[in-house]
């Protein structure tokens, strides 16, 4: 059983303003919408629905895991959607989130699933800490008594059978998911919420917002550097797995697996950023299953092993050595495969390649060799 993830992201954002809803606005460098995704894939979560509005089903850069679906005319529709698409065989818990609170701090959902493990539901609020009027105009008319007050955040955790029959039983109108339960009768336990998980609701919380990230950000950021070499030997063959495209050549290349000696430098690059050693260690040479294997599974494992770390691979550059075959002409198709396999931007992946200039073993045509470095940062 797994806890999912519900990002309520159907919204038009009226009270921020700007060109595009809020979601899809810039914050340091990056959409609204990204620094949320992000932060709900670090915590964990699995699957992650991104309910969109109708008009943004189709909008580029979403990572490839997140489910899109679409969303409906207020909130609890969007909810509603999203909650279609998880099944209560394989989902214990969701944990449904505004797309509009990019900061969640990962302690904030880490506490909302803790509680999750002796309660039906559970949700971060925060004390009023100012006092309250109330407003007639621009005069205040009365006082608003603060005793058991909570500003109510997200992300709000349930068990998800019951809220699934919590939101068909709801007429509807519930400002949030906590309502939409405890109209049902579920007990919801409250737990610390954060300042930093601001809801981004007026143009200048985009401000707000990015102090805040800038400020977690250089709290924690950790970027770390590894390299990787690689070198096969020719032998008899019709082509040359290279970065994971077939190169045609009057040679291949000779090892336990395809050989594909630029991708499995930039897998060393990788596991070397993690201080995991090297493809070796993981995928042993002297275990029979990994005999003529397709190169991409050792990428794809380092890769994942980054996220798992909380790392994201911040840019891959690989140089290939030899004088045949030409790699220039297949160097987009070599970039854009490694984007395939690694999640990344394209341009984020460079591929190139130099002679030795005729000499050693690359030079003699004997073989290739393949250098690589990958930046990690932590995400
Ligand atoms: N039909 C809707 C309305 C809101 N939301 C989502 O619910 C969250 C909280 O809503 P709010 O901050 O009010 O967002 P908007 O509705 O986009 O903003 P506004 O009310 O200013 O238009 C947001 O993540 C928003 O995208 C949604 O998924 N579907
Ligand atoms: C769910 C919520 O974020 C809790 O604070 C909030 O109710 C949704 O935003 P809105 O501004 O009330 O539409």
């Amino acid at each position: 059983m797994t806890d999912a993830a519900i990002i309520v992201a159907a919204g038009r954002g009226t009270r921020a303003k700007g060109q595009t809803a809020k979601q899809w606005q810039m914050l340091g460098g990056r959409r609204v919408a990204d620094w949320t995704i992000d932060a709900i894939q670090r915590a964990g979560l699995s699957p992650i629905i991104v309910v969109l509005h109708p008009d943004d089903m189709a909008v580029s850069g979403l990572p490839k895991e997140v489910i899109r679906v679409a969303g409906g005319a207020s909130r609890d529709a969007s909810v509603r959607a999203g909650l279609a698409e998880l099944d209560p065989a394989v989902v214990r818990n969701v944990l449904i989130h505004d797309v509009a609170r990019p900061c969640v701090p990962l302690s904030v959902v880490a506490a909302v699933r803790a509680a999750l493990d002796h309660s039906e539901a559970a949700a971060p609020g925060l004390a009023v800490t100012d006092a309250l009027w109330r407003a007639d105009d621009d005069h205040v008319s009365g006082v608003q008594s603060r005793e058991g007050l909570l500003r109510a955040q997200t992300p709000q955790g349930f068990r998800l059978a019951p809220l699934i029959a919590a939101h068909a039983a709801h007429p509807g109108g519930a400002a949030d998911d906590v309502e939409v339960a405890r109209a049902a009768g579920m007990s919801v336990r409250i737990v610390a919420g954060h300042e930093d998980n601001l809801k981004i609701t007026l143009p200048e919380d985009f401000a707000r917002a990015e102090a805040i990230l800038n400020r977690q950000q250089d709290r924690s950021m950790d970027i770390r550097l590894g390299n990787g070499f690689d070198v096969h030997a020719f032998e008899p063959g019709d082509g040359c797995w290279l970065c994971g495209i077939k190169v045609p050549h009057d040679k291949a290349l000779k090892g336990h697996s395809d050989a594909d000696v630029g991708m499995h430098a930039v897998t060393d690059a990788i596991y070397g950023a993690l201080a995991e050693g090297d493809i070796g260690r993981h995928f042993p040479p002297s275990d029979p299953q990994w005999k003529g294997a397709e190169s991409h599974i050792f990428l794809a494992h380092a890769v994942a092993l980054a996220k798992t770390k909380g790392y994201r691979i911040s840019n891959i550059d690989c140089t290939l050595i030899c004088e045949q075959p030409k790699v220039g002409p297949h160097a987009s198709a070599m970039q854009a495969r490694m984007a395939d396999i690694t999640g990344m931007q394209a341009d984020r992946i460079s591929i190139k390649a130099t002679t030795s200039e005729k000499l050693g073993f690359t030079g003699r045509e004997e073989g290739i060799a393949a250098i690589a470095t990958a930046t990690l940062i932590s995400a």
